[in-house]
């Protein structure tokens, strides 16, 4: 059928999509942000009505304003309302501008804040699912471009109130003028339609594939940059981005361009029409010269407006299209996986049993599994060693035991005062992560408050407190992306350090000691025992002289 209701239905399930994505606390600066869009076409109305009273008041004709007759002696006050009236609307725009633009900042600023906290309290092995190159490019442009919504659609309000108010003024003052645009509009929007949201549509696809592309390339690039340097490969890797760029600049030009096409068509076919229109109006129409003179300003006027307003609807209903699947992808990933589990189980009543790995059993495929049956007491003082093969499951256990992946079967049995979170669990990993400000910040890492004697029992106990006290600027000392100012033993020491600031009652080192020469080692192994006391130590180790001389139970898988 060649009218349908359809499209409209369309774009209202669009608009509740994007509205829905509005968070509560930004509503009442959502309804300032359409009143002022609301109130520019309105403020343009009057503009061109008063205009209108304006020259016939110059030219020595008379206008009735409700009930008022303005003549000459009028003509002071005729200028200063209209004087006043611009200064309204240009009051207006700004107040428009302002208020939505900052609103899609607040916006961005809300969906990046709900990823990034999504992201943050997903399981791990959700979490592991995708990489950290592609969330951040999520939190980052996806949030933009899902803000950028808004944008659009109060580019679509101002159009279409726009159009109602001053297309009705329109069909009042020049009818012919009026319908043959209407008529042009309606026409060139069902003949363009479906062919551009095909190519909008593959553009906004092209576009996000690119960009993942991109952020994951450069994320890479800048991890291994001394891998590429010492193998030159840096051309290589470099001619990869570009032909990313390359595309993903392509994409971005078609994203942008496509919305204008119709908007330069329209905008020409609207010109003529205008002319034509004219042309009947003064051939065809009974008009004075005063009304004449007068009723063309005001066409003018409401032409200047109209046309853009015109264009605007038909770009925004094709950027609409990709808008929406933005903040479809948004809803996609806030949507995604469970929260974080926890599985621990509160019903040890054993007075020194801290937990009890009861029977568990988990692999990452369900036809391989990595862990079968395996079962662990972990009591107060123990001091546990993991051991077994590389690839064998060790680490996996440990996160097991540290609450990050829940056993397919068998059970994580925990004392009750662990399960409500009262007793703190701690984790070194394999690979520590530190963060790029101070030895400071990343022993205090997110608390508020600082123990400053306690700092510095945890640097005396990994061996760090000569060297850190050594630094000119000692704890506020910056250590650069990831530490790179510390050697690798220092970076594992500052981690270590970090876990035991939390004077943890279970404490899980993964190879944590890993890069330290063996005596460094042993020292930091027997200060952990000591600072750790009635709490327990379960660590994996390749390294059988530290498993014999720290261990008082060994679990081998
Ligand atoms: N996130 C994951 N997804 C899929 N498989 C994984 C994942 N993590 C580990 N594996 C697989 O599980 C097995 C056990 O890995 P794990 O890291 O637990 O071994 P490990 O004993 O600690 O090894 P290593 O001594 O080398 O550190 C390995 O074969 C590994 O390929």
């Amino acid at each position: 059928m060649f009218f349908s209701l359809k499209p409209y239905f369309n774009l209202l399930d669009k608009l509740a999509t994007i509205l829905k994505g509005v968070p509560e606390a930004l509503h009442a600066k959502l309804y300032w942000a359409i009143l002022f869009v609301v109130m520019m076409p309105l403020l343009d109305l009057a503009l061109a009505y008063w205009l209108f009273v304006m020259l016939m008041v110059l030219q020595g004709g008379t206008s009735a304003v409700l009930g008022v007759q303005l003549g000459e002696g009028s003509l002071g006050i005729t200028i200063a309302v209209f004087v006043l009236l611009t200064l309204a609307r240009q009051g207006v725009e700004y107040l428009s501008i302002k208020t939505t633009r900052t609103l899609t900042q607040d916006i961005f600023q809300a969906f990046s804040l709900r990823l990034i906290e999504k992201y943050l309290s997903l399981p791990w092995l959700d979490y592991t699912k995708e990489t950290k190159a592609i969330r951040i490019k999520h939190c980052t442009a996806t949030a933009l471009d899902g803000a950028y919504s808004f944008q659009v659609l109060f580019n679509l309000i101002g159009a279409l109130v726009t159009l109602i108010v001053l297309g009705t003024a329109t069909v009042v003052k020049v009818p012919v003028l009026a319908i043959t645009g209407a008529a042009l509009m309606v026409f060139f929007t069902y003949t363009s339609k479906s062919y551009l949201k095909r190519k909008l549509q593959t553009a906004v696809k092209g576009h996000d594939y690119h960009q993942k592309n991109f952020y994951q390339k450069l994320y890479e690039s800048f991890s291994l940059s001394r891998e590429m340097k010492i193998f030159q490969v840096n051309p290589y890797f470099l001619e990869e981005i570009n032909m990313e760029l390359n595309r993903l600049s392509k994409a971005k030009v078609d994203l942008s361009v496509f919305p204008q096409i119709p908007r330069i068509v329209l905008e020409l076919i609207l010109t003529l029409a205008i002319a034509l229109g004219l042309l009947a109006t003064v051939v065809v129409g009974n008009y004075t010269s005063d009304e004449l003179i007068a009723n063309l300003a005001t066409v003018a006027i409401l032409a200047r407006r109209i046309v853009p307003a015109m264009a605007m609807l038909m770009s925004t209903f094709t950027e609409l299209d990709g808008s929406v699947m933005n903040i479809a992808l948004i809803r996609k990933e806030l949507n995604q996986g469970a929260e974080r589990e926890n599985y621990y189980k509160p019903v040890l009543q054993h007075p020194e049993l801290l937990m009890h790995l009861k029977q568990v059993s988990f692999g990452y495929r369900p036809e391989e599994m990595i862990l079968e049956n395996v079962s662990l007491d972990i009591a107060q003082g123990d001091r546990i060693a993991v051991l077994g093969p590389t690839g064998r499951g060790k680490s996996t256990l440990l996160m097991m035991a540290a609450g990050f992946i829940p056993p397919t079967q068998g059970e994580v049995l925990v004392t009750p005062a662990l399960g409500k979170d009262q007793l703190p669990v701690a984790y070194v990993p394999q690979e520590v992560t530190l963060l790029s400000g101070s030895v400071r910040d990343n022993i205090r890492f997110g608390q508020e408050a600082f123990d400053e004697a306690l700092a510095w029992q945890v640097l005396a106990a990994t061996q760090l407190d000569k060297f850190v006290g050594e630094l000119t600027l000692g704890l506020d000392t910056p250590i650069g992306d990831n530490g790179v100012l510390f050697s690798g033993g220092q970076r594992q020491r500052i981690g270590i350090a970090r876990a035991l600031y939390r004077q943890p009652f279970l404490l899980f080192l993964d190879e944590a000691t890993s890069a330290l020469d063996e005596s460094t080692e042993l020292a930091v192994m027997a200060n952990i025992n000591q600072v750790m006391g009635q709490g327990a130590v379960i660590f994996i180790t390749h390294r059988q002289s530290t498993a014999e001389q720290h261990a008082t139970k060994f679990c081998r898988l």
